[in-house]
């Protein structure tokens, strides 16, 4: 069963409006309000693709409240840990040039929040794959991420890391079975910028020296992405536009659709790699997760190759 970890899950106000102006209040032209955060996404696109899985995460106040409803009512099992406070409320806006996001840092958690998620993950009977997503919430101790892979490891399972911090440098050695950084994170973790094959190839090694098993590197609007095994990298690439509505929970659903269809067939890279940027596609044309409507026809125009081996 897969497990996913939001420790900072969020409701996202997703706001179409027209230009933002300085000084001035400007009327929206839609809003709306979406149980998130990382980890949850993977579950919620997981549950779209008929797969369950269950979400922990801390939650708090009628915010996490509503988080953990929503959570429920998709179908996803879900084993909250409640913390004091309010679940944070993260804001999304497209003046239709333009994303701006606004993110908050959320309820702090205490060493007995944390305490209470390792006892979940210590009495798992059917953990195989944590998937361990987003933002650590203010005061969680400093090996917080390493206790949470280490819980799990003790268990047997896989860890799959999506993580923007440069914590994920030091978590490479425990070994992840996974790892998806988008170009930024890759060039602010591991210091390249990845324009060319080449510097891909540059930072998919180091990602492997640091210990990491597999990468899915992602790069966001460019509507590509390399997954590198440490033998092999394929690159893939959308072949048709979207219009943009909210990139916002694309990375996610890209994750969760490649887990997929690659977690329990490791030689199906290239279908993988076909459903997570079709699914990535579609993502971005709704605000939240949309209704996944158009990943099958989406998956047909996706072309993947496989780099030379050097
Ligand atoms: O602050 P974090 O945890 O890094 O990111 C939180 C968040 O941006 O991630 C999701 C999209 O990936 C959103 O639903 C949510 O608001």
């Amino acid at each position: 069963m897969f497990y996913t970890l939001t420790a900072n899950p969020a409701v996202d106000m997703t706001v179409q409006c027209p230009t933002l102006v300085p000084n001035e209040n400007i009327r929206s032209v839609s809003a709306a309000y979406t149980a998130n955060g990382k980890g949850l996404d993977v579950s919620f696109a997981l549950k779209k693709f008929g797969v369950d899985s269950v979400a922990l995460g801390f939650f708090a106040g009628f915010t996490g409240k509503y988080v953990v409803d929503e959570t429920m009512n998709m179908g996803c099992l879900c084993r909250p840990v409640w913390i004091d406070g309010i679940t944070r409320i993260n804001s999304y806006f497209n003046d239709g040039e333009n994303e701006y996001g606004i993110l908050n840092s959320g309820p702090s958690i205490t060493p007995q929040n944390e305490q209470e998620l390792y006892k979940i993950l210590d009495n798992t009977g059917d953990l195989d794959c944590l998937v361990v997503s987003g933002s650590v919430p203010p005061k969680a101790s400093k090996d917080f991420l390493d206790q949470v892979v280490s819980h799990a490891q003790a268990r047997g399972a896989d860890v799959v890391l999506d993580l923007s911090s440069d914590k994920l440098k030091t978590l490479a050695s425990k070994k992840p079975l996974l790892i998806k950084p988008n170009h930024h994170e890759m060039r602010e973790i591991f210091g390249v910028q990845i324009d060319t094959d080449d510097d891909a190839r540059r930072a998919l090694k180091l990602a492997h020296e640091a210990g990491v098993q597999n990468v899915l590197l992602t790069m966001g609007s460019r509507g590509s992405a390399y997954f590198s095994n440490g033998e092999d990298i394929w690159y893939a690439k959308r072949e048709f536009n979207i219009k943009l509505v909210s990139s916002v929970c694309a990375g996610d659903c890209t994750l969760a659709a490649f887990l997929l269809k690659w977690y329990h067939n490791r030689d199906n890279v290239e279908e993988a790699l076909k459903l997570a940027l079709a699914t990535g596609a579609n993502v971005c044309e709704s605000a939240g997760l949309g209704d996944f409507g158009h990943v099958d026809e989406y998956s047909k125009r996706i072309a993947v190759r496989k780099l030379p081996r050097e």
